[in-house]
């Protein structure tokens, strides 16, 4: 089994009810263990600012699919909750299910880049990812402790759960 950390992100839809979704579709993933959702935080989006605030989160499983068989089903997930692919680019979305970390693989495919390429520049991603996982040590050997102390914190704001 391979302990992988997925990014959740809505900004449509009520994304709070959207991010509820994808926790109960993650808990029935075949050959998979949930593990943990951390709080969701909300933060204006990165990028394109005519688009609502989003509300993200970082999930934990253990899995025994391999990464372009989670791959699948979690762009199955984001399909169901009406996630338009091809949307323009940093464009505001329905669900976004990122794969952040799967085990200690780097995998650069046509589909698939992990460690997300994001990951330690975004405070949406680092802060849930801290809370749920402090004592994570990168593939590159960068803990999550030293990254989130060096991120500067913007407008996260941890939600109620
Ligand atoms: C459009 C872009 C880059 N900006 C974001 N901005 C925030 N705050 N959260 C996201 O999940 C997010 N996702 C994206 O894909």
């Amino acid at each position: 089994m391979q302990r992988v950390y997925l990014g959740l992100g809505a900004n449509l839809n009520s994304p709070k009810k959207q991010l509820d979704n994808a926790v109960i579709a993650l808990e029935s993933l075949p050959n998979s263990e949930f593990i943990a959702c951390s709080h969701y935080y909300a933060s204006r989006p990165m990028g394109p600012q005519d688009q609502p605030d989003y509300v993200n989160a970082v999930a934990c499983i253990n899995t025994s699919l391999e990464p372009e068989q989670l791959l699948d089903l979690t762009q199955a997930i984001e399909l169901e909750h009406g996630r338009v692919r091809k949307a323009e680019r940093w464009g505001a979305r329905t669900l976004d299910i990122d794969i952040l970390l799967f085990g200690e693989h780097i995998l650069n495919t046509e589909r698939l880049t992990v460690p997300h390429y994001g990951l330690t520049e975004r405070e949406f991603v680092v802060y849930p990812l801290q809370e749920i996982a402090p004592e994570l040590i990168l593939p590159s050997g960068a803990s999550i402790q030293q990254i989130a102390n060096t991120l500067p914190l913007n407008d996260l704001q941890q939600l109620p759960r």
